[in-house]
Order: structure tokens, then sequence, then C-alpha cells
């Protein structure tokens, strides 16, 4: 194994995966740097989900390397792998996996909670992420009496709310309207950059590249050539309040 270049947070190589046989990841290699926010751009079924998995270690490559911060993770024992995750990386997927029994303010709590934060600090802190996302009085409500674009914004606050080191958000604007889309893309990168969040930011939406520092396209498991950043869209270089 040879250890990647320093200035990477985050470094793939060689990433090979596949579901009972059929491949979603063909040798994919990845570098990313310290508080990035790197688009991966890739058309439905490209192995966007598949790749971030395998950088998350929800997934073990079945041939290439994971390296976080200079330590391999692709060999780590499973706990290990739960542990980083839980303590180091944050995940929002592009449809909100809430806890049904616990209200808003609760599921964006939990991160904090999970790591030993007094009760009343973990719930200020999540009122802080909830009110940044415009969801702030939808706190005491439970997820079945949300609509899905304000559950969409609590799994966003609950994957900021531990400020981690690395968040990897796949296609976290899938389910909302454009401009509901843009303010949590805004709200997000704002966050990333304010806490020098790293954030690997997986799309099939080629505007969202705007939000981005870089952009790498994905096709059929493979990359492809690097994105231009186009124009922001309308509003987008508002600052948000994070
Ligand atoms: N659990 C699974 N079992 C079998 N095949 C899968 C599974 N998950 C993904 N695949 C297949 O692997 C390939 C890559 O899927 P992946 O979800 O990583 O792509 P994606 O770019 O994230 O797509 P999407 O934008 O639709 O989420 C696709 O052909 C997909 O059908």
């Amino acid at each position: 194994m040879v250890a990647p270049p320093d200035n990477d947070v985050l470094w793939a190589r060689g990433l090979h995966y596949a579901y009972q046989g059929s491949p979603a990841l063909l040798g994919v290699s990845l570098g990313v740097r310290d508080g990035e926010i790197l688009g991966i751009v890739g058309p439905r079924g490209s192995g966007k989900t598949t790749l971030l998995k395998c950088m998350s270690g929800q997934l073990t490559p079945e041939q290439g390397e994971v390296w976080f911060n200079s330590a391999p993770v692709h060999t780590l024992p499973a706990g290990a792998r739960e542990r980083l995750r839980r303590d180091r990386f944050g995940w929002v997927g592009s449809s909100p996996e809430l806890v049904p029994e616990l209200t808003a303010r609760e599921n964006a709590a939990l991160p904090l909670l999970l790591c030993g934060i007094p009760h009343r600090s973990a719930r200020d802190t999540a009122q802080e992420w909830l009110d940044r996302l415009d969801v702030g009085d939808c706190a005491r409500r439970r997820p079945a009496e949300l609509h899905q674009a304000q559950r969409q914004r609590v799994a966003v606050a609950r994957a900021l709310v531990s400020l981690p080191e690395v968040l990897f958000a796949d296609d976290p604007t899938a389910p909302l309207h454009r401009p509901d889309a843009a303010q949590v893309l805004r709200t997000l990168t704002t966050a990333a950059r304010t806490h020098r969040i790293t954030v690997l930011l997986a799309t099939s939406d080629p505007e969202v590249v705007a939000f981005t520092d870089r952009a790498v396209g994905l096709v059929d498991g493979v990359r492809s050539a690097s994105l231009p950043k186009g124009p922001q869209p309308e509003g987008a270089s508002c600052p948000a309040s994070a």
C-alpha cells in the first residue's frame, strides 16, 4: 500500500465494486482536499452512491484502497469503520430517513446525543440548525406530520449538527423543488465553508456544480473528465446564516 498525498483528506485508488456480479465501480480513483466541496456528477445508475458508500466505509471495495487522513479505511474492521462513520463523518441521502417516533428536533440532535453531548445542549444546537434550514417551527413535530421537503431539511440539519470532518451528501436535494434545493444547498455549502467541512456532493443535476469548488464526472462506474464550474444559479451566492 502506498500512502496518499498529504494534502488529500480522503483518497481512493482503483475502486472496484459489483452487486451480485453486476459492476457498479470499475477502477475509480479520487482525491479530496481538506475543506473542499467536491461534486460527483453523473446520470442515474452511474455509481455515485456506491462510490460514496465505499469512501465512507459503508461498503468495502472488492479491489482498491480508501484512505482518510493518511490512514487506510478499506482494511479497518467493521467496528472501527462504524466508529469512524459515527464520530468523523456525516451522511445525508436523497430521502430523509428520520426516526418516526422522534420529533424533528430530537432527530436533528441524535448525532450529538450519540456522542454523549448533554441533552439540553444537544437540543439547543439542533434547534439552531433547524432554524438555519428554515424548519425551526417544525421542531416539535414528528416526521409523519411534515412535508417531504421539511423532512429533508431536518435530515440536512442532522447531518451538519455535529460538524463532521467529512459530509457525504448523496443527491440531498433530489426531493426538493428548485428554489428549495438552492436554499438548502446554500445553507449546506456555507456551513461547510464556515466550519471547514469537506463535502462529497453527488448529484445528477449539472447545475449543482455551481455550488462546488470542483466537480468530477462519473459514467457507468468510470470517472469521466472534470467538469467546468458553470455560473451560479440565481441567488446561489447569497450567504446563509451558518
Ligand atoms: N443494492 C443493489 N443491488 C443491486 N444492484 C445495485 C444496488 N445498488 C445499486 N445497484 C446498481 O449499481 C449501479 C450503480 O448504482 P448507484 O446507486 O451507485 O448509482 P447512482 O449514480 O448513485 O444512481 P442514482 O442516481 O439512481 O442513485 C446501478 O446499475 C444500480 O442499478
